[in-house]
C-alpha cells in the first residue's frame, strides 16, 4: 500500500453563472512515503487543487483518495501545509511561532522550546528566535514557517508554491535547505510549482500536469544524486524532456547570423 492512494478522482466546482468547471478529470498517482514529488504545470491545471484534496481542504466530486489506507475526510494534524504566504503569527515571535504547533499538540513548554530551538538551528535562524516576523526578510520569513512545519515532526509536507515570492537566490537557498532536510529527515513531500527548473532540481519524481481540463499527462523519475550541480548534464536533459512535454521547444531558426 501506497502512503497516498488517488484513484479515478474528479473535482468539479461551479462557476458564477452555475455551470460545471471539471476542473479535474481522472487524476490516478501512488505516492510512497519518504517521496519528494512535485506537481508541475501552468496556471489553472489544478495543482493547487489536488494538493488541497490530499490535504483534505477539498472534498473530491469522484473517486477515492487515502493516505495510510483511510480516506481524507478533513486535515490531519500529522500533515503540515506550508504556502506562499508564510502564515506567521505576526505577534509572536520567531521561537513563539515555530512553538506554536507544537504547543497546539499539547506539549509541555519547555519541551516545546527545547524542539523550537532544535529547529531554528536547521534553517539556521538560533540568533533571530526573539525577532518578529515584521523584521525578517521574505526569505527568513519563510524558513520560519519551514522550521514551524517540520517542528511538529509531520509525516507529509505539503508545500504550494512556497518560494513564488522570492528573488532567485533565496529561492536558490531554499530550494537547497529543503533538500538537506528532506535527506535528512524523510518526510514525504508534495511540491506544488509552475517553475521548471525547480521541478526538475528539487524532486524525485514530476507528475506533468496539463490544463483544461486539469489531469496528470505524465510521470516521469528524476534519477539523479541531491543534491546535484544546477549544470550537471543530467539535469538539463531532464530539464530539455520536461519542456518538450510542455510543447515549450522551438526549431532553433537558420536564418539569422551573427
Ligand atoms: N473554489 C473554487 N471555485 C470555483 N473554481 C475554482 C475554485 N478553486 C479553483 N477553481 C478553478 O479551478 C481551476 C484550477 O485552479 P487551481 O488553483 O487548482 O490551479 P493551479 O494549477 O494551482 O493554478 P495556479 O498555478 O495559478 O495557482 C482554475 O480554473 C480555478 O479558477
Amino acid at each position: 500500500m501506497a502512503k497516498i492512494e488517488i484513484n479515478n478522482l474528479y473535482k468539479s466546482y461551479q462557476d458564477t453563472q452555475g455551470n460545471l468547471l471539471n476542473v479535474l478529470v481522472d487524476v490516478n498517482l501512488k505516492i510512497e512515503a519518504g517521496e519528494f514529488l512535485c506537481l508541475l504545470g501552468p496556471s489553472g491545471c489544478g495543482k493547487t487543487t489536488l494538493m488541497n484534496l490530499m490535504a483534505g481542504f477539498e472534498k473530491p466530486t469522484g473517486g477515492t483518495l487515502t493516505i495510510d489506507g483511510l480516506t481524507v475526510s478533513r486535515p490531519d494534524s500529522k500533515h503540515i501545509t506550508i504556502f506562499q504566504d508564510y502564515g506567521l503569527f505576526p505577534w509572536r515571535n520567531v521561537l513563539g511561532n515555530v512553538m506554536f504547533g507544537l504547543e497546539a499538540k499539547g506539549i509541555n513548554k519547555q519541551a516545546a522550546q527545547a524542539k523550537a530551538e532544535e529547529y531554528l538551528e536547521l534553517v539556521g535562524l538560533s540568533q533571530f528566535a526573539k525577532s518578529f516576523p515584521g523584521q525578517l526578510s521574505g526569505g527568513m520569513k519563510q524558513r520560519v514557517a519551514i522550521a514551524r512545519a517540520l517542528a511538529v515532526e509531520p509525516d507529509i509536507i505539503f508545500m504550494d508554491e512556497p518560494f513564488a515570492a522570492l528573488d532567485a537566490f533565496t529561492r536558490y537557498r531554499l530550494q537547497d535547505e529543503v533538500l538537506r532536510i528532506w535527506t535528512e529527515k524523510q518526510p514525504t513531500i508534495i511540491f506544488v510549482t509552475h517553475d521548471i527548473d525547480e521541478a526538475v532540481y528539487l524532486a524525485q519524481r514530476l507528475a506533468i500536469m496539463t490544463p483544461n481540463p486539469g489531469r496528470i499527462q505524465r510521470l516521469i523519475d528524476i534519477k539523479l544524486p541531491r543534491p546535484c550541480n544546477r549544470g550537471d548534464a543530467g539535469l538539463v536533459a531532464y530539464r530539455q524532456q520536461v519542456f518538450q512535454e510542455f510543447e515549450l521547444v522551438h526549431a532553433v531558426s537558420n536564418d539569422y547570423s551573427i
